[in-house]
């Protein structure tokens, strides 16, 4: 195990910059997802740790020991790339075996291991086939286990799921946890599925055009987006938001909510936040899983657009213009469109945003 410190570190490629600067602490053992659009520089700072490229700026150490001038050979990681590097006139079983007879690896040993992982991997029935016949589902699960048989204590993924089906994207998604684990690596995968960076990593590091955005838990970045952009990256459906004004009433500090005609209130905590942000132009944000239905006729009424039943989920779009919202049921609420539905938000479910900036104004916590 090894704890990876990016420290500043900036990448241009000729007079652009596509890692703007990254700050970022990886611990031992840890599972961190570099989550993020295309684009915004989540390859760069892999192949930055795997040694495959120098930064411009800042420093890469492992466990307090500088990494420049460090060939990749000699950092002791294991990569797996979108494209899985698999020797095609080699069988299974020697593909899985390459990197510890490399190692000069005594073959008794070889053996053990190549038979384990296999049996990991369910690749053991495949072991005498030749490598170029097997489908693309096969080929990536033995690109992830030729790299983890030498057992690396830093294991750098780089979509390794993107080529493959979602069937086996949803199996191989438990399995690399477990393989992560058993061997207790860190790991690095990169990703731009919010939902496979949710469902492996123990934290997720969010980016966008070449800035670190927020790191935390998949719960932390989920329930607390630090801005506007990792609230719509993360979760699907994305935060609702409604473009709302801060308004003084009798009942203390409230979101106008301009055309919906209500005043939405907000704790006092969030209040006091606001007042200090200074901000007036607000958005109002909250997640499609905290909308409550109320049978009383209070709440916001909403017109009901559009009912999309996925198996035992009910996802009920609301609204129409600008205010649009997006409510997720785990039942069927028995809401078709047409018709009106009144809307309320589960106490402690409401962010606010400063609507120019996008940043969240948060609660002292
Ligand atoms: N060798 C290079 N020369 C010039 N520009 C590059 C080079 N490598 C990457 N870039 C640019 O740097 C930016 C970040 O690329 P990077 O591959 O890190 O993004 P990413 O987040 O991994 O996205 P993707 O999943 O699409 O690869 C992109 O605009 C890309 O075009």
């Amino acid at each position: 195990m090894t704890t990876i410190h990016l420290n500043n570190l900036v990448k241009r490629f000729g007079a652009f910059t596509a890692l703007k600067t990254m700050d970022l602490e990886i611990r031992n053992g840890e599972f961190m997802a570099l989550l993020g659009p295309s684009g915004c520089g989540k390859s760069t700072t892999m192949n930055m740790i795997a040694g495959m490229e120098s930064p411009s700026e800042g420093r890469i150490l492992f466990d307090g020991r500088d990494m420049n001038g460090v060939t990749m050979g000699r950092r002791g990681v294991g990569f797996v790339f979108q494209n899985y590097a698999i020797f095609t006139h080699m069988s299974v079983y020697d593909n899985l075996a390459y990197g510890l007879k490399v190692r000069g690896t005594a073959q008794t040993e070889i053996d053990r291991r190549v038979k384990a992982i296999a049996e990991f991997l369910q690749l053991t029935p495949l072991l005498k086939q030749p490598s170029a016949k097997l489908s693309v589902n096969i080929l990536q699960r033995l690109a992830i286990g030729r790299s983890a048989i030498v057992e690396p204590a830093i294991f750098l993924l780089d979509e390794p799921l993107s080529n493959v089906d979602a069937a086996f994207r949803a199996v191989m998604r438990t399995e690399l946890k477990h393989l992560q684990r058993q061997f207790k690596q860190t790991m690095v995968y990169v990703t731009h599925d919010q939902l496979e960076a949710m469902t492996m990593a123990d934290r997720i590091a969010v980016m966008d055009h070449g800035v670190l955005q927020q790191v935390g838990t998949p719960l932390e970045v989920y329930n607390d987006p630090v801005n506007l952009f990792v609230a719509d990256f993360i979760g699907s459906p994305g935060m609702n938001r409604l473009n709302g004004r801060l308004a003084e009433s009798d009942r203390g500090l409230v979101v106008d909510l301009g055309r919906l005609g209500r005043t939405a209130p907000i704790s006092s905590d969030l209040a006091a936040a606001a007042r200090h942000n200074g901000a007036r132009e607000v958005v109002y944000g909250f997640r499609p899983e905290r909308v409550l239905l109320s049978g009383s006729g209070e709440g916001i009424p909403l017109p009901v657009t559009f009912v999309e039943r996925i198996g035992a989920r009910t996802i009920v779009h609301l609204g129409d213009g600008e205010q649009r919202v997006k409510a997720v049921f785990d039942n069927n609420v028995g809401l078709q469109s047409g018709k009106t539905a009144h809307v309320a938000i589960e106490p402690g479910a409401i962010r606010l945003f400063d609507a120019k900036s996008g940043i969240a104004i948060r609660e002292a916590r």
